[in-house]
């Protein structure tokens, strides 16, 4: 089969898509749902849920959504009594058959996970060993991370995984027999080349933080390389992400042909509940002064924060664990089983701080974290020409990413800024712009104020 100019082989299921709007005027659920978490305060959904504009608005149940029973009680074993709204549009299109493909878009915390999970088990036949369903992410945090959401919520079913991440697979091992695989794509690419990964049977294909696994200047060669291995024309291809900045949206639509959409508008692209600041500082020097007074006051929940390079977030972390505070600091540098240990050392709580660079900007959910710093802001082109950075313009989709660690299905959070001169100034009102949406002035002199502004967020 010939591949044309992007390096597609055609594929194109036989059904109509749909277009699916995002304003929603079904009635108001009055049912009150009180979700816990582990963090000091309790979230009551019901507002969020009994608004229609509310990303977790949903007019339907879980039973309504054509789910067999055992997923059902996979789902209320996690405690979930409703879906949310992406789960309630998305669902219903990406169970139908034939299969068809979808690209889903939905706010950061609001549920896309379970989406395209449920979707996975709901396709695989239980009496075959072998690898039906694939998704891939952009980094093993947030492959472990959806593992474990597979696992719980295929708990009542025969569901056999495994992992396509770096060391996970003993080498020797001859062939996985798992029916749901979930991985990053180098080394899906290896596992696939030598025959440890069947790809015979796949029968749906997730791409979860779908615009960055597509970006042509990142992942997406790799992405399209591992397309390109499963069977033509029969598997459902699923993309979600919170964003799918223009360039990348043309060639969503060709790798995920004929799909139905559910799109955001730009002034929808972050939840109301993650409330957004900025801090002055004097320089560069003065950002960890104003960091350090930041942590002097704020001592409940966990938080992230993100760093340019690798090295500023190791110094920091040195810093601040030499003045008594429990941080961590996570990167690419760092070997996997470390990373691992890192990461879930923060999930449970031994640490209160993580520091990191954009390795895990996307998916990661840990409810208990109510605040991220952008100790840098996030920049395209930053290993093109990082040294010239007058010239370089804000990331904004990371920075939607970013902030989206913190408030998760309907809790709160805050998001700080750091600016520290004209140009970093200017890139935040850039991100300001484009978002629509306010980032307040945090006072740093006044640490009384500082903590009142920030109790009041949190609220
Ligand atoms: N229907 C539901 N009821 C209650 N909680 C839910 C429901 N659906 C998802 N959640 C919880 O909401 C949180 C966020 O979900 P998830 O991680 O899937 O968000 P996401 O949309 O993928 O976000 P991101 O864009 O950041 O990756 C998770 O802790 C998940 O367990």
């Amino acid at each position: 089969m010939e591949k044309d100019a992007d390096g597609f082989y055609t594929a194109a299921p036989a059904a109509e898509p749909k277009e699916v709007a995002t304003k929603d005027e079904k009635e108001a659920d009055p049912a009150t749902d009180l979700i816990k978490s582990t963090f000091e305060v309790s979230v009551t959904l019901a507002d969020q849920q009994a608004d229609p504009n509310s990303p977790l608005y949903s007019a339907k149940t879980f039973e309504q959504l054509g789910l067999h029973e055992d997923l059902l009680k996979g789902i209320y074993d996690m405690g979930f009594s409703k879906p949310s709204k992406i789960q309630e549009r998305a669902l219903p299109l990406m169970l139908a058959n034939p299969p068809q493909n979808m690209i889903g878009q939905s706010q950061s915390g609001t549920g896309k996970t379970a989406a395209f999970v449920l979707t996975m088990l709901s396709r695989i036949d239980f009496s075959k060993p072998k690898p039906q369903a694939i998704c891939l992410a952009p980094s093993r945090e947030l492959a472990r991370q959806t593992m474990s959401v597979v696992v719980a919520m295929g708990k009542f079913t025969p569901v056999q995984t495994e992992y396509a991440i770096k060391d996970a697979i003993p080498r020797g091992t001859q062939r996985v027999d798992a029916h749901v695989i979930v991985g990053t794509p180098g080394t899906a690419i290896d596992l696939i080349r030598r025959k440890v990964l069947d790809v015979s049977e796949v029968k749906v294909f997730v791409l979860d933080e779908a615009d960055n696994m597509l970006d042509q200047d990142g992942l997406g060669e790799q992405t399209l390389r591992v397309k390109n291995m499963l069977p033509r024309n029969t598997v459902q291809i699923i993309l979600f992400s919170a964003t799918f900045p223009d360039h990348v949206r043309n060639f969503a639509n060709k790798f995920a042909p004929n799909a139905n959409k559910i799109e955001l508008q730009r002034n929808e692209l972050s939840v109301d509940n993650i409330r957004q600041f900025y801090m002055d500082c004097r320089n560069e020097q003065h950002k960890y002064d104003v960091l350090v007074s930041l942590y002097q006051l704020l001592t409940i929940g966990q938080s992230i924060i993100f760093c340019k390079q690798r090295s500023t977030a190791d110094r920091i972390a040195q810093r601040m664990t030499a003045e008594g505070h429990k941080v961590a600091s996570l990167h690419g540098a760092k070997d996997a089983a470390e990373r691992d240990a890192i990461i879930d050392g923060f999930r449970e709580g031994r640490d209160k701080v993580l520091i990191t660079t954009n390795v895990i900007a996307r998916g990661i959910d840990i409810l208990q974290v109510n605040m991220v710093v952008n100790y840098d802001l996030p920049l395209l082109n930053e290993r093109d020409n990082w040294n010239n950075k007058e010239d370089q313009l804000p990331d904004i989709e990371t920075y939607i990413h970013r902030i989206g660690r913190t408030g998760r299905f309907g809790r709160k959070g805050i998001s700080i800024n750091f600016v520290h001169d004209r140009t970093t100034w200017e890139q935040m009102e850039q991100i300001e712009k484009f978002m629509g949406r306010k980032i307040i002035r945090i006072e740093t002199n006044d640490l009384d104020a500082m903590e009142d502004q920030m109790k009041k967020a949190l609220k």
